[in-house]
């Protein structure tokens, strides 16, 4: 039995929900189909999540919401209108937007959730109808029903234990079955997103409920590839990762996969393969939990801006035992994650996402960094992008570090940092936002 997940992209309109049919017919193993929302249907286009956001927004602003409502069902009539699906179904999700609106108008997270998930539950429904007129045995399952029960926290949902017991049960159930991704509920019966991209995640937890033989994640690309391709043209493609690999590269920047997705099937050993939706036959990339990495030791090369640093510096801050704790406490009083903490002996970084410092936030941070640390100096280095050089066999191959440092000298790219052995898969590199470009196509130079 296979899981197969269809992204945005593969869902947008009625072409694509052909292609998507023809895929789920075409084998029999395909028993459990995972869908997102209608995603951009052309470059320009808007992702139906972020429709509903939109929406959301206005209804919570008491602002007019009504041509943004009319614009989201528009999208669905669309689908309807081009399959020659029965009409009614229109009616039924007008009125179950209209019915959340006016249930959560009060309740901003609520609303936001329940509209964010509508996004996927009505192209579940839609799907589930489309295959049943094209004569197969096909439901929608609704997650409550499937049994996808997850934290409550509104848009950063995580899966709950119990679920998978549950989950194992869909197996008895005949014919295709049509999840909706990116949302569960919470004990208490409320709709809870995953993080944005999370239908992946409801793809690998069906996956490893039901103890699928293979989780397919159908996207736009015929692989993945070893750079993301907006920024190298005709990046080579990988025909296998290992979870690790995906894990880090997936956290970096390729966003192809979401890095929270990987967690349920690799506790199996459930087998990954990333393919394309308009290119079926194309072999598609293995997440797997080992590879042969001889002939290539670097696997990928990811990236990803919005990042700052926290500078502090303190003379003889080596012999001040818990200080790192301490300025660590202060962040995680402000709910503030971070990403590395390079130091010297009398200095210390804190790289985080720039976003986390909005508002007031950032004042509050340094006022008490001065006064509980009593530092000589703190600054903020604001614009940087991280780089992440990842694969399994860079361990035991010399020269990876100094290919990499030499491609940065030649690009004239200046490092603001380097981390390199807290992950055994990975190195990072600290450079400026608006070298980042440049600097990755230098180290695709040298390793690909
Ligand atoms: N290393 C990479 N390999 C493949 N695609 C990548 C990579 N990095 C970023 N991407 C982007 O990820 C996109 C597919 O992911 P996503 O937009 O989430 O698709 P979907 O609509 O299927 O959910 C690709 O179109 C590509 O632009
Ligand atoms: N539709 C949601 C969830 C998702 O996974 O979408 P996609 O498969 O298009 O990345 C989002 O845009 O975040």
């Amino acid at each position: 039995m296979k899981v197969a997940k269809f992204g945005g992209s593969s869902v947008a309109n009625a072409q694509q929900f052909q292609k998507v049919a023809n895929i789920v017919t075409s084998d029999d193993a395909r028993k459990f189909v995972v869908v997102s929302a209608p995603g951009k249907r052309c470059k320009d286009d808007t992702k139906m999540t972020d429709l509903l956001i939109t929406l959301a927004k206005k209804v919570i602003e008491h602002d007019i919401y009504e041509g943004v409502l009319a614009q989201v069902v528009a999208r669905y009539d669309e689908i309807v209108t081009d399959l020659h699906l029965s009409r009614d179904i229109l009616d039924v999700i007008s009125a179950s937007l209209q019915q959340m609106i006016d249930t959560y108008r009060d309740q901003p997270k609520r609303l936001l959730d329940a509209l964010k998930a509508s996004g996927e539950d009505n192209n579940a429904k839609l799907m589930a109808h489309y295959l049943r007129q094209l004569g197969y045995e096909a439901h929608y399952v609704n997650p409550k029903d499937a049994g996808i029960f997850v934290t409550d926290e509104p848009g950063n949902a995580q899966i709950l234990p119990e679920s998978y017991e549950q989950l194992a049960k869909l197996k008895e159930r005949s014919g295709i079955l049509v999840i909706p991704g990116f949302f569960g509920y919470s004990r208490s019966g409320h709709i809870v997103t995953f993080p944005r991209g999370g239908s992946d995640i409801t793809g690998s937890i069906v996956a490893a409920g039901v103890g699928a033989e293979l989780y397919e994640n159908f996207t736009d690309v015929d692989s993945i590839y070893c750079v993301n391709p907006s920024i190298v043209e005709h990046p080579c493609q990988l025909r296998e990762l290992t979870y690790r690999e995906m894990r880090e590269l997936s956290y970096a920047g390729f966003s192809v996969f979401h890095d929270e997705a990987l967690e349920p099937v690799y506790r199996r050993g459930i087998p990954v393969c990333v393919k394309n939706t308009n290119n079926p036959e194309a072999p598609g990339t293995m997440i797997v939990a080992t590879r042969d990495h001889r002939d290539r030791p670097v696997a990928g090369i990811a990236s990803d801006t919005g990042f700052c640093s926290i500078n502090v510096s303190k003379y003889l801050m080596n012999r001040e035992i818990g200080f790192g704790r301490r300025l660590l406490q202060i962040l995680e009083d402000e709910g503030i994650s971070y990403e590395h903490t390079p130091s010297g002996i009398d200095n210390m970084s804190v790289i985080l996402r720039e976003e986390q410092l909005a508002g007031d936030v950032e004042r509050r941070v340094l006022d008490r960094i001065v006064k509980e640390l009593r530092v000589d100096e703190v600054s903020i280095e604001r614009d940087l992008a991280l780089i992440m050089v990842v694969g399994e066999g860079m361990e035991r191959s010399v020269g990876i570090a100094a290919k990499a440092t030499a491609a940065f000298a030649r690009a004239n790219v200046n490092i603001e940092m380097i981390n390199q052995g807290s992950s055994e898969v990975s190195m990072m590199f600290g450079v400026k936002a608006d070298a980042v470009e440049k600097a990755v196509r230098a180290l695709y130079e040298v390793y690909f």
